[in-house]
């Protein structure tokens, strides 16, 4: 520690012995022997402003006198039927050390429903596991290990996880704005696991209500989180839905004592009869109920909870999420790929884990076609690139990202200028259906010859195993100069690869709604728009047509002419997809839309630009030829450059 934070520690304690007497007795009982380490706390937790760190300490201590917290412990939530729905109902435990010596908490936030008892009860006991954590844990942790040991981790199960949880949003920001206000500093890390599908939407409505302190503590691991968490636990400490992927449910493990919500577990039995003996103590001098604990008010200055109207934020979800058919359906237990299927997608996802109905993985480990093998590969490999850059620091990465150049509005131009559907030009070196399509494949040269000779946009293969392609490619290519906006060709199935797409400066990225459900359409997109990216939706059906144009906002549409489960290529599809109302609306609604593969000659660029196509995306008839740039003007039957 600094000679500074020595400094701002000296003159807290300082100001801290002109306190009133009561209110350093109730600091005696937050600091259990450790006075500077408690202070560098509240320093921290004020950005080691020390007038700051004083008043919030001091509003602390006479929350404390007020509230009664320092006999919280002699108050046994009774009958003990009531405090048994209680912690049936809110899902907390303790199980075990972490390898450095911190108490390792457990919290069922998805499975959770706090709705056996009023508000109150439930402060009352999240307060009291928080004194007996500060009291009793880690003052034995300390003696245990043989050093001060003031904080602990969490660990947060998200199985069961639904959108009404926000129902909870006010007892929630009660228990954090406590946690905020009068236990600063005293979690090290928030690990989230067993995160379902739905958990992106709920974490957006949550985040802004959290202080950036608190934001910057949270990890969001990989399915359970037991290789990540193996890491910094024995397996001993892990808690019970830690230990099985997809075991499906945090409530139901092997052993009741295993289970460390469970009241048999040691942790439990061990605060219920602490909390008995000490009200024993002073059954006398108390009534029986529950705490009625004052929440104070969040100190504007001193804290930086971003003052979200979580109304507007939940009605806007409400709109487009909340009310939602699948979320409807996911909340009644169907499963994503039931839900995927009632909308006719054929893709069936792997590795989805965090909800019961999703069945064991050997019931469909044998891909059906060559998309649904892509499909889970790519859930394996974004599942590892996950983990080696989490979305907080791709995030930052994102920041530093070359600005967003305006795909539509290029494609617009180009149209308008050339009178032919506007190319969006493919950097690709091979395909499934094809193999490699050329051996002497360099990014930069081919993007070159491209912009050169009037291609609007480029598609960049980004995907290694089955197009060779890789982000390299498209670093590399945004970085030779290159001014036509990029498309990130990529099998997209979670919203981290969009953000991995802008951090390599790309302008576009593709959504195939025959592997996305809508919802996940909905959601990237709003992402997309969130990062200034365009996002092009491909369909192959009608089905597929009908379901993106019931989204709103969307800009562009791809109509591949390939199917990707055969390999079939029939460039009649975008004729058929465009006739009658469909092609009406998307007029209408000022929609482009991209022709997609088998285009080779000028014959098929006016049949798709007839069947009303303004942009076509080609790869095989440009990419094998000597010079792909030069080929341009052969595939149109004139020169389209500048
Ligand atoms: O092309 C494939 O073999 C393929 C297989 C599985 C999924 C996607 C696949 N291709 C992506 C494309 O549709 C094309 O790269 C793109 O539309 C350009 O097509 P083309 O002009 O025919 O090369």
């Amino acid at each position: 520690m600094g000679i500074a934070s020595q400094d701002a520690i000296m003159q807290l304690s300082a100001l801290v012995d002109e306190v009133d007497e009561p209110l350093k007795v109730t600091f005696k009982n937050i600091h259990m022997g450790y006075p500077s380490e408690t202070l560098v706390r509240f320093l921290k937790a004020r950005e080691w402003s020390i007038p700051k760190a004083h008043k919030m300490l001091v509003d602390c201590l006479n929350w404390r006198i007020q509230n009664h917290i320092d006999i919280i412990l002699n108050k046994p939530i009774i009958p003990a039927d009531l405090y048994r729905k209680i912690r049936d109902s809110q899902l907390v435990g303790m199980s075990g050390y972490t390898k450095d010596g911190h108490p390792v908490f457990a919290i069922g936030v998805g499975l959770s429903t706090y709705d056996k008892a009023s508000v109150n009860y439930y402060v009352q006991s999240h307060i009291q596991i928080n004194e007996y954590r500060d009291r009793v844990i880690l003052p034995a942790a300390s003696k245990k290990y043989g050093r001060h040991i003031g904080t602990c981790v969490k660990v947060l199960d998200m199985t069961g996880l639904k959108l009404s949880a926000l129902n909870q949003l006010k007892l929630l920001t009660i228990i954090s704005t406590v946690d905020d206000l009068n236990y600063p500093e005293k979690t090290e890390t928030y690990y989230i696991v067993n995160a379902p599908y739905i958990f992106s939407a709920c974490w957006k409505v949550v985040k802004p209500l959290l202080q950036e302190r608190t934001r910057r503590k949270v990890q969001v691991l990989q399915g359970c989180g037991r290789d990540e968490l193996l890491k910094i636990v024995d397996s001993a400490s892990l808690p019970h839905f830690c230990k099985r992927e997809g075991c499906g449910s945090s409530r139901h493990s092997t052993s009741r004592s295993d289970d460390c919500f469970s009241l048999d577990h040691p942790f439990h039995q061990q605060l219920y009869n602490y909390i008995k003996q000490k009200g024993q103590e002073y059954v006398a001098l108390l009534k029986q109920g529950s705490f009625h604990v004052d929440v104070p008010e969040p100190d504007p200055e001193g804290i930086k909870i971003k003052s979200t109207d979580v109304r507007a934020t939940l009605t806007y979800k409400g709109d487009d999420f909340v009310n939602s058919v699948e979320v409807q359906e996911w909340e009644s237990g169907m499963s994503l790929n039931d839900i995927a299927a009632k909308q006719g997608i054929r893709i069936r996802r792997s590795h989805r884990t965090g909800h019961p109905s999703e069945g064991s993985k050997d019931e469909k480990d044998t891909p059906r076609n060559i998309l649904e093998q892509i499909i889970w590969d790519k859930e394996v490999e974004v599942a590892q690139f996950k983990q080696t850059k989490p979305l907080e620091t791709l995030k930052k990465a994102v920041e530093g990202a070359p600005p967003v150049r305006d795909f539509v509005g290029a494609l617009r131009e180009s149209y308008r200028r050339t009178g032919v559907p506007a190319l969006i030009a493919e950097v690709k070196k091979a395909s499934p259906s094809k193999g490699v399509l050329r051996e002497d494949f360099d990014p930069v040269q081919i993007a070159k010859t491209y912009e050169k000779h009037g291609a609007a946009c480029l598609s960049i293969l980004t995907d290694e195993k089955y197009f060779q392609g890789s982000f390299q490619n498209l670093e590399a290519v945004r970085k030779a100069g290159v001014e036509c906006p990029l498309l990130c060709k990529e099998f997209i199935i979670d919203s981290w690869q969009i953000y991995n797409a802008r951090s390599k400066g790309a302008d576009a990225v593709l959504l195939i709604a025959g592997v996305l459900p809508d919802l996940d359409i909905k959601y990237m997109t709003m992402i997309c728009r969130e990062l200034g990216l365009a996002a092009l939706i491909e369909v192959h059906d009608e089905r597929e047509m009908d379901r993106v144009l019931k989204i709103d906002g969307i800009q562009l549409i791809g109509i591949n002419n390939r199917n990707l489960e055969t390999f079939e290529v029939d460039i009649s599809n975008t004729k058929k997809l465009l006739e009658g109302e469909r092609g009406e609306i998307i007029q209408r609604r000022g929609i482009i839309v991209v022709g997609e593969s088998g285009l080779f000659t000028p014959q098929d660029i006016s049949y798709v630009q007839g069947a009303g196509v303004r942009a076509v995306l080609v790869g095989e008839s440009l990419i094998k030829q000597i010079d792909p740039g030069k080929a341009i003007s052969g595939l149109f039957g004139k020169d389209v450059s500048k």
